[in-house]
């Protein structure tokens, strides 16, 4: 393996030990080779590792075994990509020699060390793509219902199960997307992706399922401020609104999904108390919301304060019914999402080029880019069937026409490295 467009990450990690896959950044790595075969044999301080009887080739059997994990083949997800491989050379700059030094030279204690830190990751992770929503919504002028139209279509091309596609709510309020029946109608026939659509009342309910919605989200906050702001009303008459929305999807059938804005921070009032969140997240899923997705909206939370967030929330909801949401203004998003799978959640919401923002929710930056995500959890082994050189394309489209760079860090670095490659 000889290209930075695959992660380096546990695929790698399971034909080499942990010191080899470091070794790749390492000056005297990063000369060209002729071939991939550096993992197959690694030469670590004149020690000598063959994948044959390597330690962790065996804890990968092992998860498997277990069921909570399993490899996937980086290699031909990432080869669709369809880029020229780049010479191990431009890593250079990275060099982390020292930190070879410094590795455990037993390979049971990388094993164990490893296990102990991925024991409850999940081998599959669902991506909720937000971009044509949460990601749109925000737009100051005004996107052509055709350029959204091909948004969707592009990105349901791309492996993703679930792309969120409009909001059946006020135009007053949301002027963006006051196209949302024009869009519904030209994507609902789409076959294999679900559509779902945010509406904040009956009367939304009804017009997305006239427009031929299959699946809905109702979004309440577990701070009042923002409720108000958000959606005109307090919490208690938001889930009262949410209630007639749930019962009469349920007459007809159709799943509704659930979202917590403001789980660690609000606007306006500050820090939130995880015990509201569990209060409001847990009304959702007794009204029979099928899965709660727990919304940093203003992209406040770290690691410290979404653990203990999550621990109240999984107490009154199973954690498999849950899913996070995370906005990027900190830059927190994917130790965020890291430590969520880790508590074991799989549903993870993203926003393709890192698109959006809450138009009530002043300084909030987009959503955690759905390319940054699929390259972390391709380099940690978990499934997430998409096609990350679809995705990007979807990416560079939208960026094209919003006149931007993407918001992806992994979008950017790869567009680059494949610009320099053709060069070449
Ligand atoms: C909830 C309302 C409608 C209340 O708005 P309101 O003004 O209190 O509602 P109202 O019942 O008094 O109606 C006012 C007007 O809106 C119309 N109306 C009423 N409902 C609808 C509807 N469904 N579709 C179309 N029109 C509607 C209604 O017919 C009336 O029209 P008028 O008589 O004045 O011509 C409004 O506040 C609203 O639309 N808010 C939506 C705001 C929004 O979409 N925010 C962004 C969502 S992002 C988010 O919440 C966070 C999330 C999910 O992404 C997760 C995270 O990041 O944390």
């Amino acid at each position: 393996m000889s290209s930075l467009e695959e992660p380096i990450g546990l695929d790698n990690y399971s034909t080499c030990n942990g010191a080899g896959w470091l070794r790749r950044f390492s000056s005297s790595a990063c000369r060209p080779r002729s071939d991939h075969t550096e993992m197959d044999n690694c030469l670590i301080e004149s020690r000598e590792c063959s994948s044959s009887n390597s330690c962790s080739e065996e804890y990968v059997r092992q998860r498997k075994l277990n069921g909570r994990f399993s490899r996937n083949s980086l290699m031909s997800r990432t080869s669709s990509l369809g880029r020229r491989r780049v010479l191990d050379g431009v890593c250079d700059a990275r060099c982390l020699q020292d930190h070879c030094c410094s590795l455990p030279r037993n390979g049971i204690e990388i094993r164990d060390l490893v296990d102990k830190i991925f024991r409850s990751m999940p081998s599959y992770v669902k991506i909720v793509e937000v971009g044509p929503r949460d990601g749109l919504q925000n737009e100051k002028s005004v996107i052509p219902t055709k350029v959204k139209i091909d948004l969707i279509q592009r990105l349901a091309t791309t492996g993703l199960s679930v792309v969120e596609a409009t909001s059946f709510v006020s135009p007053k309020w949301v002027p963006q997307l006051a196209d949302a029946k024009d869009v519904m109608e030209e994507v609902r026939n789409i076959e294999g992706v679900h559509f779902p659509v945010l509406t904040p009342n009956l009367k939304g309910f009804k017009a997305a399922i006239a427009a031929g919605a299959k699946e809905v989200a109702v979004f309440a906050s577990a701070s009042e401020a923002f409720s108000l702001s958000n959606i005109n009303c307090s919490i208690k008459d938001s889930l009262a609104r949410y209630q007639d929305v749930t019962l009469a999807a349920k007459a007809l059938g159709v799943p509704v999904r659930g979202y917590v804005s403001c789980v660690v921070g609000c606007p306006v009032e500050g820090a939130v108390c995880p015990t509201k969140v569990a209060y409001v997240a847990k009304e959702l899923y007794e009204m029979g919301c099928f899965e709660i997705s727990l919304g940093d909206t203003i992209g406040v939370g770290t690691p410290g304060s979404v653990i203990p967030m999550l621990k109240a929330v999984m107490s009154v909801v199973p954690v498999e019914k849950l899913a996070v949401h995370f906005h990027d203004t900190y830059g927190q998003s994917l130790s965020n999402i890291l430590l969520s799978l880790q508590m074991g959640i799989a549903v993870v919401d993203t926003s393709v080029a890192g698109l959006g923002g809450c138009p009530y929710a002043k300084g909030a930056s987009g959503n955690v880019a759905t390319e940054d995500v699929v390259y972390m959890l391709n380099g940690l082994g978990i499934e997430t069937n998409v096609d990350l050189g679809k995705l990007m394309a979807a990416g560079d489209f939208i960026c094209n026409h919003l006149g931007r760079e993407s918001g992806s860090k992994t979008a950017v670095a790869l567009s680059k490295i494949s610009a320099n490659a053709n060069k070449m």
